[in-house]
This record gives structure tokens, sequence and C-alpha cells, in this order.
């Protein structure tokens, strides 16, 4: 785990001794957009038209971040038009690298052996540090976006000239609602199970875990009656909440110490979370294997023996009602 300053690489946890022991996320570095004519987007420069084969995508399965795009691939159908590498679950010194193990795809651009080194290619001085999902342009050679909900964005409408799949996951007359709700959940559960597992002090990990379960009780009441976030269709609010959710019991209660109850105990943020499963796609975007790897293994101030428990044992196929509601 570490971060480039003036592009070299160097082997550094997140600092959180000046915020009171809490973790704060740092603002995703390249902000460009991909749009269908190539105009600049909100952010950014212009110059990134949506074209087959243009863009390559790198992801790491363990991610929750990153995991929303590949659900944005696979819905829009734009995998034959974006083709992606898959880094090694394990993120160690030389953070996420493409060494070989199972699931893994390699970089088949600059045959990258670490994911810094596409940051480098594409801004030689970089600072910052290097996550996972990037967007990378094959025409360019640069990174277009390594911010994810951005990434989605484009995803769900710029492609839909050139080969994507019909389907908007964010329209405009529920835009305000699907903001309103990605800000809250974004705060209080996405960003809050990192602000609770990362804290280094009790008062920090209390504030966190405290507003996390506040969160999700009020979503377990807002969906006792509404199928999804907004009502009767999937939005962008419910995939960004879907890969918190299916990380939760497994990786968040033990490993993050979010532990004040698990998402089964919810009856109705359980029963919405298998029904975005069992959505068809979606099931192949989840890899619990690299998940449950990727925490258990890469943070080992948090888990020093590097065991990976073997539970819980989950079914997210069971059957969920919730197409009665
Ligand atoms: N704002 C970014 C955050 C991405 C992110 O933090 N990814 C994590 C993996 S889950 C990462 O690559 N972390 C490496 C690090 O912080 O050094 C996004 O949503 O795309």
């Amino acid at each position: 785990m570490g971060l480039l300053v003036d592009g070299k690489w160097q082997d550094k946890w997140y600092d959180t001794e000046e915020n009171g022991g809490r973790f704060e996320r740092e603002d995703a570095g390249f902000r460009n957009w991909i749009t269908a004519d190539g105009s600049a987007g909100p952010t950014g420069v212009g110059g990134f038209k949506a074209e087959p084969d243009r863009y390559h995508l790198y992801v790491s399965l363990a991610c929750p971040w990153a995991h929303r795009t590949l659900i944005y691939r696979k819905l829009k159908g734009l995998e034959q038009i974006i083709p992606i590498s898959v880094v090694n679950p394990y993120m160690g010194e030389n953070g996420w690298t493409f060494a070989e193990g199972e699931g893994v795809i390699p970089d088949p651009l600059i045959h990258a052996d670490y994911a810094y080194e596409l940051y480098i290619k594409a801004k030689p001085n970089y600072t910052g540090r290097v996550t996972v999902p990037i967007l990378w342009d094959k025409k360019t050679n640069t990174i277009v976006s390594n911010e994810s909900s951005e990434i989605i964005r484009m995803f769900n409408s710029a492609f839909d000239d050139v080969g994507a799949l019909a389907g908007d996951f964010s329209p405009a007359s529920l835009l305000p609602e699907i903001d309103d709700i990605n800000a809250f959940v974004y705060t209080t559960i996405n960003n809050g199970v990192y602000k609770a597992g990362f804290s280094t002090t009790q008062e920090a990990y209390e504030e966190a875990v405290i507003e996390l379960f506040a969160a999700l009780d009020t979503l377990e009441a807002r969906l006792a009656d509404k199928r999804y976030l907004t009502g009767s269709t999937i939005t962008e609010a419910d995939w960004r909440l879907f890969t918190t959710l299916v990380r939760f019991d497994a990786v968040y209660v033990g490993h993050f110490k979010c532990n004040l109850r698990r998402i089964i105990d919810y009856p109705n943020l359980w029963g919405y979370l298998r029904d975005l499963y069992q959505v068809p796609g979606i099931a192949e975007t989840v890899n619990m294997e690299h998940i449950k790897q990727h925490y258990y293994t890469s943070h080992a101030n948090i888990n020093p023996t590097r065991i990976i428990p073997i539970g819980p044992a989950i079914d997210f196929t069971t059957a969920h009602h919730r197409d009665q509601l």
C-alpha cells in the first residue's frame, strides 16, 4: 500500500494522525469524461469520444468502487467494446499488481507489473494514491478517469450510439433524488465502512460505526414499501449501495469491525440485496474469493496474521419476494 510522489513510488499507509485517527479519502486525480461526440464533460478536458476498442478498464474484483464499473459494463453490454484487466487481490508494498493469480488478467497495453506504472505513463510526475478503477485511452495513452462515480455515468449513456444496450440508470427525472441518496450513502455507508475500518482511535471508529448503522436503519425503513431506493425501478443509487452491501457480512462486519448488525439481520435490506444480486449478469461480477483475499491479506495492520475467515456461509440466490412490493 502506498502512493506516488513526483512519479516515484513510496510504500506508505494512510496518514490518520492529523485528523484524530480519522481516515480521509483523497479525491481522484483524473477526471475527464468520455462523451458521445468527444466534447468535454462536466470536468476535465475533451477529446475522449465514445468509440469501440479505444478504451481499456483496469479493475480489482475486490474493490467496491471498481465493482460499480464492472456492473455497468455488464448491464450496458460494453464487454466487447471495453476490455478489462484485473489486478491481483493482494495489495502489498507495491500497491496493486498484475502478479499471476487466479482471476488475474494481465495488462495487454504497457505490460505493467504494477498499477502505478499506468499512472506514471499517463503523468510522469504524478503525485497521489494509485487507485482502481482506471479507465485508459489507448489512442492518447492516458488515463481518462480514475473516479468510479463518473465512469459509471459515462458508461450509462456515452456508448449508446456505438453498440451499448439500452437502459438509463440515472434518468433526468430521478437525478436530483439519486444524487441526494448517493451523497448520503457515500458518506455514511460506502465510505463509512472504510472510515470505521481504517480509523486509528476508538473515538473515530465509534463515530463512523454509529453513523453507518443509523444510515442502514434509515434505508431499512425506506425499503419497507419500496422495492428499490427510488421506487419501482433500479437506478444508479441502488448499484452504488449494492457493492458495499454485498461485501458487508463477509468483510466489513469482521475485518472493519462494523458489527452492530449484519445485513442478513435486516429483513428488507437482505431481500433487497438478494434482489439486486439476482439481476441477470450481476452474480458474475461478484468474486467473493478476491473480496475476502484482498481485505484480509492486504491490511496487515488490521489483520496481521492474514488469516482469511472461512465463513460466513451466505446464499444470495434464495427467493426474495421483493417483486410483490
Ligand atoms: N474515488 C475512487 C476511489 C477508488 C479507491 O479508493 N480504490 C481503492 C480500492 S477499493 C484503491 O485502489 N486503493 C488504493 C489506495 O488507496 O492506495 C473511486 O470511486 O473510483
